[in-house]
């Protein structure tokens, strides 16, 4: 896979050069590239924003630098990741949708967001996913295009060390908050291990686990429990 990530903070992007992302581009899994937005610049003061039509606060981030920019960073058929709070959810399916694509361009907006009128332009070439990480709002979308780029790069065959911890994670296939996980000591500030934990009986271990991923999920994320999230269905399991 190859992402690209065109920003005008570029160095909001140093994270990709360390751990998973880094080991990953190390073993040549990914390829990683960051641009600056103001490379595709043209004047002076290398302008990448104007006021919004219309009125309002804030300003609107010009589109013929991002135009330029994707012209030149995007292939045909790349698929174009926008991070925006006004964006279609983010969740754990579509990450591994992501992960089958074969590169990732990524526009991290700024000021009030960018010129809709890049994502109608990109989408005449591209597959274009304007992405939401959550009801709330951060100041850009770097940061949540390197939460996107961890959570998609992690599915990646042979980037985590142990592909079967992917198996039991929450939001894994059954849509379920993952159960509470525990180590050594076995006893700690008056806190221990459940015992059912310590049995061995590996069947009682799975059942325990299970009936701790329903708990969590009934209790914390009750909408899980029959979200329909990509074709996922999870129907509500009978009380205990
Ligand atoms: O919360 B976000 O994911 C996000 C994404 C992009 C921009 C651009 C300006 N504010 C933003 C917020």
């Amino acid at each position: 896979m190859r992402i690209d990530v065109v920003t005008v903070f570029p160095d909001y992007l140093r994270p990709l050069e360390l751990s998973l992302p880094g080991r990953a581009r190390e073993k040549g899994l990914i390829e990683v590239e960051v641009h600056d937005l103001r490379t595709w610049t043209h004047d002076v003061h290398r302008t990448v924003d104007d006021a919004p039509y219309g009125g309002g606060a804030g300003m609107v981030m010009k589109p013929e630098p991002w135009g330029e920019a994707l012209d030149a960073v995007a292939p045909d058929g790349a698929t174009l990741v926008v991070p925006t709070p006004a964006g279609e959810p983010f969740h754990q399916r579509l990450a591994a949708e992501l992960a089958t694509r074969e590169q990732l361009v990524f526009a991290c907006g700024r000021y009030e967001g960018i010129d809709a009128r890049v994502a109608a332009d990109a989408a005449r070439r591209l597959e274009v996913r304007e992405v939401s990480l959550g009801d709330y709002v951060l100041n850009g979308g770097e940061v949540a295009a390197l939460a996107v780029i961890e959570a998609v790069v992690r599915l990646l065959p042979g980037v985590l060390g142990n592909a079967a911890s992917l198996a039991e994670e929450s939001h894994g296939e059954d849509g379920l908050l993952e159960y509470p996980v525990f180590t050594r000591p076995v006893a700690w500030r008056d806190l221990a291990v459940p015992d059912v934990l310590l049995s061995g009986d590996h069947a009682r271990i799975a059942s325990w686990r299970a009936e701790e991923s329903r708990r969590r999920t009934v209790a914390r994320r009750p909408d899980l429990l029959t979200a329909d999230v990509g074709g996922w269905r999870i129907e509500p399991a009978a009380p205990a």
